[in-house]
This record gives C-alpha cells, structure tokens and sequence, in this order.
C-alpha cells in the first residue's frame, strides 16, 4: 500500500499496489502493521457495503458522536463515486476543511477517513458499489450529520443530486459559533 497525505491533518488516500500475474492481481486492502506504521486506527468492527441505483445519488455528511465515533476506510467496487470529507476536530489545522476524493472502480483507490471527520459521497456513475470498514459499532443514537449543501462547509457537488434520503436532507445546518457536536 502506498499512503498518501491530503490536505486534511490524518486523512489519507490509500493506492493499492497490484500484484499481477497470468491470473490477474492480487492486492493487500488492510494490514494492521503497516497501518500503525501510519499511524492508523487498527481495529475495524463492521464491514459495510451500500449499493446506489442512480447517478448524483448523495449520501452523507454523516458521523457518530465519541465515544461511538468511527474511522473508516472506503473502496468503491463498482463505478465511480467523488467521496467528500470534513474534520470536524475542533483545535485541527484542517477543523471545518473538506477535500474531495475520486474513487473508482479502476483505480482502486482506498480512502482512510480518521475519527471526528464527517462523511459523504455521490455517485458518478448508475449501479455504484461502495463497501467499507468501520472501526465503530452502528449507534443509532450516536448518529449524527451535516447538511451536505451547508453554505459554512462550501462544498462543490460535482453533479446535480438526484436522490437523497429523507434523513440527509434534514440534517441541521452549522450555526454561527461553528460549534458542532463530536
Ligand atoms: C450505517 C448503518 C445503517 N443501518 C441501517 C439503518 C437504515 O435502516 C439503513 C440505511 O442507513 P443509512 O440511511 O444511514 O445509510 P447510508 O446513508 O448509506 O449511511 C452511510 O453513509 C455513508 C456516507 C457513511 O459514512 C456510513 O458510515 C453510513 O452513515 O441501514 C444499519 O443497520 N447498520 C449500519 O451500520
């Protein structure tokens, strides 16, 4: 694996190094040592996957509250997504920054997503698999979110949205102190 830093303090996009042969590849998408080398959370409890009908599908920005709060770590399988990332670590460098991500099906591109970050995507392309690891257990009561067109976050959406749930539409939006829950 090679582990790149991003513009936000501990995120990193992960390039999976191929190892090929006449039967196609073979590839490591997780290795505790070479993790903690990194400084990485170690220990995941859930893997999810979530597939997505429709291009412009947009989930996000979600998070869970500490003590439940999850580092996670996300391939997309099949098509294309533009993964989009906030550290909402209050006293970080990068507290209330995004960066965005593409991660698709060629290029394999792992994106580990620390703790205290909020969470979203949106799909390029129909029919998109994306699956993941959690380092946290699923706590509903310890779910929370940010309204993915927040003007305060100022993210750019490469695409109009087309589907969004009921939930993500509802999530409040940052007041002026830009305080925020984690
Ligand atoms: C996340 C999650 C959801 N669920 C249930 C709740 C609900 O009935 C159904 C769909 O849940 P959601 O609408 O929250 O699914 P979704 O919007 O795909 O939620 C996911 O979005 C991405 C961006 C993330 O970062 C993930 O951590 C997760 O929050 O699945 C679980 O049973 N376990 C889980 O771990």
């Amino acid at each position: 694996m090679i582990f790149h830093e991003t513009s936000l303090v501990d995120a990193k996009l992960i390039e999976l190094q191929m190892r090929g042969d006449s039967r196609g590849f073979f590839a490591r998408t997780m290795c505790k040592d070479e993790f903690k080398a990194q400084g990485m959370d170690l220990d995941y409890v859930q893997q999810n996957m979530s597939v997505s009908a429709h291009r412009g599908t947009l989930r996000g920005m979600h998070y869970q509250l500490a003590p439940n709060a999850e580092a996670k770590l996300i391939r997309c399988v099949r098509g294309a997504i533009v993964d989009i990332i906030v550290d909402l670590r209050p006293g970080s460098a990068s507290f209330l920054k995004h960066e965005a991500f593409e991660l698709n099906e060629d290029n394999k591109h792992e994106l580990y997503v620390p703790r205290g970050f909020a969470h979203g995507f949106q799909t390029l392309t129909d029919n998109v698999e994306v699956t993941y690891l959690v380092s946290g257990y699923y706590t509903p009561a310890a779910e929370r979110g940010l309204r993915y067109n927040d003007p305060k976050l100022g993210i750019s959406w490469p695409l109009e949205v087309t589907t969004l749930s009921d939930k993500d539409a509802a999530w409040p939006l940052i007041d002026d102190s830009s305080r925020i829950e984690i």
